[in-house]
C-alpha cells in the first residue's frame, strides 16, 4: 500500500517514506491509497486471538513491504507489553483504560511503535541523524520522549506551550536528557504545531532530515486503531452494538477508530467529545470549518483549535459531511460540566476519571438515548494522577501516587525557552 498527500501535489510514497517524511512536501497529511477490508473470519474469531496477533493483522497492509514480517511482529510485541483493561461502570457504560503504558497516556502505543519503525529504517544509516520534531499539549511529548529515549541516530525536539501542561506532564518531557530536548514555547499548542509544520517546509532546514512524531505521522497515527479492536474483542460475546466516545483534541485517535470501522470493525457510531475547543462541533453545526486560537481548559491535552486530523476524517467520507454525520457527531463540554461528570462517576461507581476521560463519558451520556440497544465505551486516555491537583480538588479525595511518578517528580526540569519560529530555526541550525 502507498500513501498519497491530502494536498494532492506530492508523489505517492510507501510506509517507510511516509514515516521518514512525516508530512508530504506539499504540506499535506499522508493518507492510505487503498483500504483492504479485514478477513471476516478474523473478526468472527477475534476473541481467540492475542492482542499482538490482532495488531499484526490490522497493521500489516499499512506497513506492507517496508518492514519484514518477523521484524514487524517484534516491533508489535515490544510496543504492546502492557494491558488495555475495559472497566464496566454500569449496565451500558464501559471505560477503556489506555493509560497502562510507561507514561500513563494512550500516546505510548503510537510513540513506541513509531520509535521502533524509525529505528529499523535507520539501522544502516547511523551516520545520518534523523531529527524528530514534536508539538505537544501535554501527553504526546512525554510518550515520544520515553519512546525515543536512547534510539541511536535519532534526536528528538519537543515543543510545548509554557505554563499550559500539568506538572507531571512537564516533568515527563523535560527531565530525560540524552537525545531529548524540550523547547518551552511562549504561546499555545497551536503555535507549537504551526512552528513544527513551518519547519518542514523551510528550504533552509531541508538538510536536517526532519520528521514529525505527532499523529500527522502515519506511524504514530495508525497503531491507535488497535484499541478499538481490543475493546471489540472483549465485548463481542455480548452481541451488542458499540458506540465509542473519544475525548478529542487533534482528532488522531478517533480518526484511527473510524479507519478501523472502514476495515470492517463493526462499530455503530462515534462521538468526538471535545472541551471548549469546539472547532469540529461548530463545523458540524454551521458547515464552516473555522480554526481558532485554543482556549486553556482542565483537559489541557485537548486544547487544540485547529485539529490536524479532521481532514483525514473528511477524506474517509469522501468529504461528504452528510455521510459523515451518519456515523459521527461531536459535542463540546465546559470545565464545569467536566468536573460535574467526574463527581457523578465517582459518587455512583467509586471510579476515578481524569478530566479527558470525563469529557468522553459526557459524550456518551449525551447520545445514549439515541442508541438504546448499544453499549457505550468512553476512552480513558490518561491516568488521573497526571492531573493530580484537578482530580483531588474536584473529588475531595487523595489518589495514590504510583512509584514511577514519585521518582519522576524529584527530577529537575530542563528546557530552553523560545518565543517564535526564528528562535526555533536558530536552535535547529545549531
Ligand atoms: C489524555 C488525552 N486525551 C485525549 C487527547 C486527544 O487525542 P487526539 O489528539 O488524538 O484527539 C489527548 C491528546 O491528544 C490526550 O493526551
Ligand atoms: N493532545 C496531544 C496533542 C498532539 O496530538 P497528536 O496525537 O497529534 O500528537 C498531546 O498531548 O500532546
Amino acid at each position: 500500500m502507498n500513501y498519497f498527500s491530502l494536498n494532492h501535489k506530492a508523489p505517492t510514497v510507501n510506509f517507510e517514506e511516509a514515516t521518514v517524511n512525516g508530512i508530504a512536501p506539499d504540506k499535506g497529511l499522508y493518507f492510505p491509497e487503498s483500504l483492504i477490508p479485514l478477513d471476516k473470519l478474523m473478526l468472527e474469531t477475534i476473541e481467540f486471538m492475542s492482542n499482538e496477533q490482532i495488531a499484526y493483522e490490522v497493521i500489516r497492509q499499512f506497513v506492507n513491504k517496508s518492514i519484514p514480517k518477523k521484524e514487524l511482529r517484534k516491533i508489535i510485541a515490544e510496543t504492546l507489553n502492557f494491558d488495555f483493561p475495559l472497566v464496566k461502570l454500569d449496565e451500558r457504560t464501559y471505560s477503556l483504560e489506555l493509560f497502562h503504558g510507561p507514561t500513563m497516556a494512550f500516546k505510548d502505543v503510537g510513540a513506541r511503535f513509531m520509535a521502533r519503525c524509525l529505528g529499523y529504517f535507520n539501522r544502516n544509516k547511523k551516520d545520518q541523524k534523523i531529527r524528530v520534531l514534536v508539538a505537544t499539549s501535554g501527553d504526546t511529548g512525554g510518550a515520544v520522549a520515553h519512546g525515543f529515549l536512547g534510539v541511536e541516530g535519532v534526536e528528538v525536539i519537543i515543543l510545548y506551550p509554557s505554563g499550559k501542561v500539568s506538572e507531571i506532564q512537564e516533568k515527563q518531557l523535560t527531565t530525560l536528557g540524552q537525545n531529548i530536548t524540550a523547547l518551552e514555547v511562549d504561546g499555545t499548542f497551536d503555535d507549537c504545531q504551526a512552528m513544527v509544520k513551518q519547519a518542514f517546509l523551510d528550504e533552509e532546514l531541508s538538510t536536517l532530515n526532519l520528521t514529525s512524531a505527532n499523529s500527522i505521522n502515519v506511524a504514530r497515527w495508525l497503531p491507535q486503531m488497535f484499541y478499538y479492536f481490543f475493546a471489540y474483542k472483549e465485548l463481542k460475546p455480548l452481541h451488542k452494538k458499540l458506540v465509542f466516545s473519544v475525548p478529542s483534541g487533534n482528532f488522531g485517535n478517533i480518526c484511527a477508530g473510524m479507519l478501523a470501522k472502514s476495515l470492517g470493525l463493526p462499530i455503530e457510531f462515534f462521538v468526538a467529545a471535545t472541551n471548549l475547543n469546539d472547532t469540529v462541533p461548530q463545523f458540524l453545526k454551521t458547515g464552516t470549518y473555522s480554526a481558532k486560537p485554543s482556549t486553556a481548559t482542565i483537559s489541557n491535552a485537548m486544547d487544540v483549535g485547529d485539529p490536524s486530523n479532521f481532514v483525514r476524517i473528511q477524506q474517509l467520507y469522501s468529504n461528504d459531511t452528510e455521510a459523515l454525520k451518519e456515523t459521527f457527531t461531536s459535542f463540546s463540554f465546559s470545565d464545569d460540566e467536566t468536573k460535574k461528570a467526574m463527581k457523578e462517576i465517582y459518587t455512583k461507581t467509586n471510579y476515578i476519571t481524569d478530566p479527558h476521560g470525563a469529557v468522553g463519558y459526557l459524550g456518551w451520556q449525551k447520545i445514549k438515548e439515541e442508541f438504546p440497544d448499544a453499549l457505550g465505551i468512553f476512552l480513558e486516555t490518561a491516568h488521573p494522577v497526571k492531573f493530580l491537583e484537578t482530580v483531588e480538588e474536584t473529588l475531595s479525595t487523595k489518589i495514590a501516587i504510583p512509584q514511577q511518578i514519585k521518582e519522576l517528580v524529584i527530577n529537575n526540569k530542563q528546557s530552553i525557552k523560545i518565543k517564535n519560529y526564528d528562535e526555533l530555526k536558530l536552535f535547529l541550525k545549531k
